[in-house]
């Protein structure tokens, strides 16, 4: 590393990052599931970005192509679509992954092992997904929730680092505090608040807003999927203050991507370098 990555650094590329998504407007193509298309595509027009839920496999080798990065959600998995998910991840475009409840079966786990051979530039998981997808089967827990976690983020750390060393990708466990690790470096994003994860998918949301950073830049994933991490984040602290539930939350966390100014950004992003 050539500069000293400190706090008022990690202020300044995330604001430096939403600010060319603002400018750039990355077209994002979403393969995502169907509980999350509105949240999705809201939240990546709020952050400037522009969404296409585009899924139908006869369309993808005219529109993929054309897209700044893609995004694949396996959270409303059906037979149909996993084709369209193959052909969009081999598009030659950056893309990230969301594993949305990894182990809820088998068809499942193998159609996230088939994605990952397809070397997205980022994994995005709560911690179960992420500790699932580590040991490659469904049985790893006995409290398992579907496409809520049952563990804490620091719990799948390891997971994570093994798994990231064994795909290539960077791989993100959302939590209290994210991690972010290419397999060497662990990077923390301690910004959001618990009641993000009573709004149904705000995970599939931050997984579509790294996706829109890393299309802005494509050659540091891991500073990318951070900073999407923490801003995302801090949009739900900063809607927090205006918020009564997660209703509101989620209104007032939209309106806070929309508005997030570099004052804040710079102040208030919290990434650390863990090791
Ligand atoms: N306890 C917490 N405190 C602060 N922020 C949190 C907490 N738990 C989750 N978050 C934040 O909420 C967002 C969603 O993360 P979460 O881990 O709940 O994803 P998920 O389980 O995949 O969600 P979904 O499947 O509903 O999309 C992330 O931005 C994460 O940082
Ligand atoms: C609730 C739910 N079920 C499948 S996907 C999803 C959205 C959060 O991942
Ligand atoms: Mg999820």
């Amino acid at each position: 590393m050539d500069e000293e990555r400190t706090a008022e650094w990690w202020g300044r590329r995330a604001w430096a990052l939403l600010s060319a998504v603002r400018a750039r407007a990355p077209l994002v193509q979403c393969i995502t599931n169907l509980v999350s298309m509105d949240i999705v595509a809201n939240a990546l027009l709020a952050a400037g970005a522009s969404p296409a839920m585009i899924h139908c496999l006869r369309e993808i080798p005219d529109f993929t192509p054309r897209c700044d990065a893609v995004c694949v959600n396996v959270g409303t998995l059906s037979e149909d679509w996993l084709p369209s998910m193959h052909a969009a991840a081999s598009a030659c475009r950056p893309w990230v992954l969301d594993p949305a409840a990894a182990a809820a079966s088998e068809f499942r786990m193998e159609a996230c092992l088939s994605l990952l051979a397809l070397r997205p530039a980022v994994v995005r998981g709560n911690a179960s997904e992420i500790l699932a997808l580590a040991s490659r089967s469904i049985a790893s827990s006995s409290t398992f929730k579907g496409a809520d976690s049952s563990h804490d983020s620091g719990d799948a750390l390891e997971a994570a680092k093994s798994l990231a060393q064994s795909t290539g990708a960077v791989i993100a466990v959302s939590g209290a505090v994210d991690y972010i690790t290419d397999g060497k470096q662990v990077v923390g994003a301690s910004n959001g608040v618990a009641m993000m994860q009573k709004i149904t998918a705000t995970g599939c949301a931050v997984t579509a807003l790294i996706t829109a950073f890393v299309a802005v830049e494509p050659s540091d994933a891991l500073v990318a999927a951070a900073c999407a991490l923490a801003i995302f984040g801090l949009a739900g602290e900063v809607g927090m203050e205006s918020a009564k539930g997660p209703a509101s939350l989620r209104m007032h966390l939209v309106d806070t991507l929309y508005c997030l100014d570099e004052q804040t950004v710079t102040s208030r992003v919290k990434i650390t370098l863990q090791s």
